[in-house]
């Protein structure tokens, strides 16, 4: 029994450490890098403290060297999703009644954990699964992740101690449950933090988990299964699958016990998972909870005020880094008649330096797309612009995929501010651009909130205070996470609370105290000290 009031160790973001030659962390992950390399590894499931092997198996291989064996994992029938289910209620019984200092311990030590010793495996691992430099990984698998994990507990003690007044001999109690039933983690490839996070947050705050991890990130997602182990997360808590997606949801989403989904993704997949519940929700012991944060056309808007050089600069790193795979990757963009010419030559010039290979080689900028599927994608939107009169490619455009799936930095120029690309999110290393009259900037504004289904990242560029004011309101519900004067990508936890609303999810804002609170259930206790002993109003007698 807890014989204390706790105070949690104050959340602090983990720095970003360097990676320049010379220096240990370099020197740690490529040494990782090439060790795992040269392995190959044998994925199981985990259900409670099983590892399962069914003999069912696919191949796992790096996205840039696609010939390269790394192993296998293994694939889970129905009764093994089954099996996932029961195990995570059969651990519930105990974790929901753990008291929480324990709870966080665990989340705080896997932070530790890979602030250190997992560090250069993890992010080796991500760069091997998911074609990442040295830079992306570190932000991503080392310190985003371990921000999710310190500042999520900050967030779990800040809800515990929201409780109502008490008066007149009353003592008010808020007590927040965990949920009635298990949760249902499921991730996205692109980002290694958002794998751990999904399952981890929800388990910290007392529920069981089965988590589906996704295909093309298997790879370092067992290397997070190792580090929730090393840490001392109990058998059962956090449950993961892999294999058939569709059958997967629907034998999850048909159990009774089904209390929520965790996901991140594309707006489709995660239509058709809330479809699936609404036609189930009469099967459900509980409303289940429904959090998604799903996909985005993310924009940045020049002002005739703003500075080429930076807004450049902005779109070269916020449309190509991690080769345009990130939700908030900008993807679409407004320039003003009189600094296009600069911004041009500024991106051309920045683009031709820009080197694309294997993530080993830290002089590499840019790495593949993470899977064949996207590369025939992107290929063909690109061909697609070659051949519209409407559309201009004016630097990229080449790709190959005999080794790896490399795409080239792309940037298509377009007469036509509804131009396919300017709306569908195509989630690679292509951007299409709008010039505008810089006199229609009002009327440009109005074109960026809607030309598109989707509301998750948005930037404007301007040195004019009442072009900023503007925008921010002309532009509010176009973007859940907006910028001034900055690229709209690479959110910090605690910083700037991620997610957007329209298709872009429900906004729930992972990593924020927001999400949290989506995981609990409270209950209001009421305990009267001294009890009415005469049903009369006092007036009664009178
Ligand atoms: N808003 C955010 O915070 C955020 C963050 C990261 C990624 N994303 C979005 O995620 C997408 C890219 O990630 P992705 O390619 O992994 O997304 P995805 O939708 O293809 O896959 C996400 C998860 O859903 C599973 N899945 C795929 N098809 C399914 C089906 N029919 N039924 C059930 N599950 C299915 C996948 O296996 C994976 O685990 C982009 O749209 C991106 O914008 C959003
Ligand atoms: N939070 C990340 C994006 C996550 C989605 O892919 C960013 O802000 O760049």
């Amino acid at each position: 029994m807890p014989k204390g009031i706790y105070t949690v160790p104050k959340a602090f973001n983990e720095p970003v450490k360097s990676y320049a030659p010379g220096t240990t962390e370099r020197e740690l992950t490529l040494n990782s890098f090439k060790e795992q390399y040269n392995q190959t590894v044998d994925v199981p499931l985990y259900i409670g403290g099983e590892e399962i092997r069914t003999g069912n198996t696919k191949n796992l291989f790096p996205p840039f060297d696609h010939k390269h064996h790394l192993g296998t994992y293994h694939l889970a029938d129905k009764a093994l999703v089954e099996k996932a289910i029961s195990t995570a209620l059969e651990a519930r019984v105990k974790w929901s009644a753990m008291p929480w200092e324990h709870r966080a311990s665990i989340f705080l030590k896997a932070a530790e954990l890979i602030a250190g010793p997992y560090r250069a495996k993890l992010n080796a691992a991500t760069m091997i699964a998911q074609a990442k430099t040295l830079h992306q990984a570190e932000i991503d698998a080392a310190c985003e992740f371990i921000d999710f994990l310190r500042f999520n507990v900050e967030f779990m003690t800040q809800i515990y101690a929201e409780q109502p007044i008490s008066t007149d001999g009353v003592w008010n109690r808020l007590e927040h449950r965990p949920l009635e039933g298990f949760i249902y983690a499921i991730t996205p490839f692109n980002f290694t933090a958002i794998a751990g996070n999904l399952p981890a947050s929800v388990a910290l705050m007392g529920n069981v988990v089965v988590w589906k991890p996704s295909a093309t990130q298997i790879y370092s997602a067992n290397v997070i299964v190792e580090i929730f182990r090393e840490a001392g997360l109990p058998d059962g808590v956090i449950n993961v699958i892999y294999g058939d997606s569709a059958m997967i949801t629907d034998t999850l989403l048909a159990s009774p016990d089904f209390a929520g989904i965790h996901f991140t993704g594309s707006t489709s997949v995660f239509n058709s998972m809330w479809e699936k519940i609404g036609k189930n929700i009469n099967n459900y012991k509980t409303y289940p909870r429904i959090v998604g944060e799903t996909g985005g056309k993310d924009f940045v808007i020049a002002h005739p005020s703003s500075h080429a050089k930076e807004v450049a600069v902005a779109l070269t790193r916020g449309s190509f880094e991690y080769q345009g795979q990130k939700c908030s990757a900008a993807s679409r963009a407004y320039v003003p008649a009189s600094l296009w010419g600069d911004i041009k030559n500024y991106m051309i010039a920045d683009l031709k330096t820009i080197k694309m290979g294997s993530p080993e080689d830290p002089t590499n900028f840019v790495s593949s797309v993470i899977s064949e599927s996207s590369f025939d994608k992107l290929a063909k939107y690109i061909e697609q612009a070659k051949l519209d009169s409407d559309a201009e490619i004016i630097a990229g455009g080449n790709y190959d995929k005999s080794v790896g799936y490399f795409i080239e930095p792309t940037v298509i120029v377009t007469t036509n501010p509804k131009y396919e690309t300017m709306q569908t999110e195509l989630f690679g290393p292509v951007l299409t651009i709008y010039v505008y009259e810089d006199a229609k900037w009002s009327e440009t504004l109005k074109l960026v909130d809607e030309t598109s289904a989707y509301a998750l990242t948005g930037a404007i560029f301007s040195q004019c205070r009442y072009a900023i004011d503007e925008a921010t309101k002309a532009l509010v519900n176009a973007a859940g996470n907006f910028y001034i004067n900055d690229k709209p990508t690479g959110a910090v936890v605690g910083q700037q609370p991620f997610g957007g609303a329209r298709a872009s999810g429900t906004n729930d804002k992972a990593g924020s105290i927001l999400n949290l609170l989506r995981w609990v259930s409270p209950r209001t206790i009421k305990e009267t000290f001294v009890p009415a002993t005469d049903y009369k109003y006092p007036f009664l007698n009178k």
